[in-house]
């Protein structure tokens, strides 16, 4: 098999005009990015209002390897098959972050034949959205110690502080420095630190945000830190607000692309789903539900993060309601959840599936909560055997729950044609009673309660003093209605990476509670998550490379 960038390599794509043609959008509504990469203008908004609204399909998975369980690669298989069942069918996806991309996991343009192309430029700058966000973030921060150095007329408490710098990249030594060092005239010294962009509040912000009024309202809110008398200073006190915005100016608008099989894909944001809410941008969403009959959209990591934060903060907030849920499991991760190591993943191994697929369980009961028909896809690898797929397949089965197998990865669209038919069989026959998990007039601490013990299957929560003091803060200052966004480890349904399958008796503990306030959530750091990655001993980098020609290797 040909190796991801090989096979995108060799892909014949269509001019990206040809691409809106098929949707009915004309040049007018799109800025060309070059031959294959275009942004929708600002006046697509009102030329699509009036369309009809297609179904919505989420995409989401069991607890993952390290690696990754395909749910990016089957969205876009599956997005390739329902067209070649004759359905309009658009996909909606996060842009990738160079953090993995030259980290552990590569690029998120899919896999195989089923990718989102051209993927070098996909997961490196594509239209520079992220490069966009990371000025606008640290022009704030800039601006912030500029007041301070200043004379502080607002007299900020550096001790204070909550708004970090960000950058696009994991790098473990960002995430603790001292800023202001030198003499007086370099600035005040303090405490500082960055986050990767894909963590930062301003990320959540632009993915969330409806238009640019309210995209400058929520970088109004943002709270950057306290005055000595506690009072919240935000970027509106800072007069930062036009400035960031105006950076955002294009990258609040979503990017066009196309699948190896020349399916549309709208592109747009990029949050994790462990250290942020894990989705792509609501106007992406939103926009492609105008533009075609089924949308196949992604959350990140499992559904006990992605899938929970797309429900509980994107459809909370925006009105989206998805119409199914499409479950991705794949042997490795269900071995991985029974306790294999990754040098036996590939040897088919029943009993290591049968003690790892109560996670998937556990997500399938989850899912349910929310009201939604759940169709479990295996993503099947080329080492699968059939004992492995019938097994998971009787499993499904038992529960009453569809079931289909996905060849997209080697197969492209077609392989993904068992899946297209039972996710259109699950809309026309099956609809949805979505609900959220939790309303907003709970508490804070009743939230998050609600989320470990529904949705983790924790016994209870447990909070440090100074996320106790810090949730008392918030409430009294009126973001109480506010939902939670989850900073938890992808690998376990708890808070501890090794407790895989379906941990019983476990606590989940707080160590942390911000607010974003532009974003509209509160977040609750667990277990030992960092909003700033680190690289690996061997990072994917190193395998990277590029010749005379322009032509680049090593990036999957
Ligand atoms: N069926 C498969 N066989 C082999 N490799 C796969 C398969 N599905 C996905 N991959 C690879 O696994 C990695 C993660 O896939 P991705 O779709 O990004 O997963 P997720 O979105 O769940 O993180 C990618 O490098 C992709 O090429
Ligand atoms: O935020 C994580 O997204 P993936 O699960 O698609 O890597
Ligand atoms: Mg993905």
């Amino acid at each position: 098999m040909k190796s991801d960038i090989e096979i995108s390599q060799e892909a014949k794509l269509l001019p990206i005009q040809d691409i809106a043609k098929n949707l009915n959008i004309d040049n007018d509504d799109i800025e060309f990015y070059g031959k294959y990469k275009a942004k929708f203008s600002h006046s697509i908004w009102s030329k699509t209002a009036s369309h009809p609204r297609g179904q919505l399909v989420l995409v989401t998975a069991i607890n993952p390897t390290p690696a990754g369980e395909g749910k990016t690669t089957v969205t876009v298989g599956l997005g390739q098959a329902l067209n070649h069942i004759g359905k309009k069918a658009i996909i909606a996806l996060r842009e990738p972050s160079l953090g993995p991309c030259f980290g552990i996991k590569g690029g998120a343009s899919g896999g195989g034949y089923a990718q989102v192309v051209p993927m070098e430029d996909l997961n490196f700058h594509f239209t520079g959205d992220f490069h966009a966000i990371t000025s606008a973030n640290n022009l704030l921060a800039a601006m912030l110690d500029n007041h301070i150095f200043q004379g502080n007329t607002l007299n900020i408490n550096p001790k204070k502080i909550v708004f970090k710098r960000c950058m696009d990249m994991n790098d473990r030594v960002l995430r603790h420095t001292i800023a202001g060092l030198g003499t007086d005239k370099d600035g005040v010294t303090r405490e500082d630190g960055f986050v990767i962009t894909v963590a930062s509040e301003i990320m959540s912000i632009l993915c969330l945000a409806q238009d640019i009024d309210d995209l400058k309202q929520r970088l109004a809110r943002i709270i950057v830190a306290y005055s000595y008398d506690a009072t919240p200073i935000t970027a509106a006190d800072l007069q930062a607000v036009g400035a960031m915005a105006s950076l955002l100016k294009d990258a609040i608008n979503p990017n066009l692309v196309q699948t190896l099989e020349n399916t549309p894909a709208i592109i747009h944001g990029g949050p994790f789903a462990n250290i942020a809410h894990g989705c792509n941008s609501v106007r992406a969403t939103k926009l492609a539900l105008q533009l075609a009959d089924i949308t196949v959209t992604e959350a990140g990591f499992g559904a006990d993060l992605g899938a929970e934060k797309f429900f509980d903060i994107k459809c909370r907030m925006s009105g989206l309601q998805p119409d199914c849920a499409v479950l991705v499991v794949t042997t490795k991760a269900l071995k991985y959840n029974g306790g294999l190591g990754k040098e036996d993943w590939s040897k088919e191994n029943l009993e290591a599936l049968e003690k790892g697929i109560v996670n998937l369980e556990k997500h399938i009961e989850n899912l349910q909560k929310y009201g939604l028909p759940v169709i479990v896809a295996v993503n099947a690898y080329i080492t699968d055997t059939k004992a492995e797929h019938q097994f998971i397949a009787q499993y499904c089965q038992q529960r009453g729950c569809r079931f289909a197998i996905a060849n997209v990865w080697e197969k492209g669209g077609l392989g993904g044609i068992e899946l297209a038919n039972e996710v259109v069989a699950t809309l026309s026959n099956e609809p949805a009673q979505f609900q959220l998990l939790y309303p907003d007039n709970l508490s804070l601490s009743e939230k998050i309660e609600k989320i470990a013990k529904e949705i983790y299957g924790a016994k209870g929560v447990t909070y440090s003093n100074i996320a106790q003091a810090r949730l008392q803060e918030i409430e009294a200052s009126g973001f109480g209605h506010f939902p939670i966004c989850m900073a938890k480890t992808q690998y376990s349904l708890s808070d501890n990476a090794k407790l895989l399958g379906r941990p019983t008796d476990f606590s989940i503990t707080v160590r942390e509670v911000y607010v974003s306030a532009g974003a509209g959530f509160v977040v609750a750091l667990t277990g030992s998550i960092t909003t700033m990655p680190g690289l690996p001993k061997i990072p994917a980098a190193m395998s990277i490379d590029i010749d005379n020609n322009g032509n680049i290797s090593g990036l999957f």
